[in-house]
């Protein structure tokens, strides 16, 4: 067993190594981290959506920014769109579960606002409306995925797309990356 946990952790590892390797995704890291500064210094917000573990990254991540991270510092304008269950029945039961987030975007999104779209496989349908709604609304576009990026691939700004194919493997690199990206940030409005 003590092998299978630690065949585990070394794939974990192995996928964030790769990461580091590869000079055009981390580029797309440094410019993402440079559009949400820029949206944000321009009084705009950063809006996060995602499926199952992707939700708890996106309530994870979008928390860093709303709440704090290193800094004790003035709070900044980010939110996860799954956190109203009240919203998300009654829409996914009204209109169909692909809409849950596409709506709230037609409601609050504006432009010059990003939207953080994770989803491993890029294909989920409601991650999908809801970039579509976005590019409509004049948003900037972030994708977090896997290595082929799915359906995602094409329809973002910044495509992160780690470099996996393996489901948990890929959300565990979703919040490393989260994470350098809110220190950035944090240090590019806050100083270092
Ligand atoms: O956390 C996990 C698997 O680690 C699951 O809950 C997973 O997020 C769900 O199956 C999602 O529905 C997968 O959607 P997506 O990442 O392909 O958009
Ligand atoms: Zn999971």
């Amino acid at each position: 067993m003590n092998q299978f946990i630690a065949k585990k952790i070394q794939e974990s590892i192995a996928v964030k190594n790769a990461i580091a390797q590869d000079e055009q995704l981390l580029n797309n890291i440094q410019h993402t981290a440079a559009a949400i500064t820029s949206s944000l210094q321009a009084g705009h917000k950063i809006l996060f959506c995602g499926n199952g573990g992707s939700a708890a990254d996106a309530q994870h991540l979008a928390a860093e920014f709303s709440g704090r991270f290193y800094k004790d510092r003035l709070p900044l304008y980010a939110e996860a769109l799954h956190c109203n269950t009240s919203y998300m029945t009654a829409v996914g039961n009204d209109y169909g579960y692909d809409q849950v987030y596409s709506r709230i975007l037609r409601g609050i999104g504006q432009a010059g606002d990003v939207l953080v779209a994770i989803s491993t496989s890029g294909n989920s349908g409601n991650i999908l409306e809801a970039i579509k709604t976005a590019k409509e609304k004049g948003m900037i576009v972030v994708g977090m995925t896997g290595h082929s990026g799915g359906k995602m691939k094409d329809l973002c700004d910044y495509l992160l797309n780690m470099p996996s194919d393996d489901t948990p493997r890929i959300q565990e690199s979703h919040i490393t990356v989260g994470h350098i990206i809110c220190e950035i940030v944090e240090n590019n409005l806050f100083g270092a």
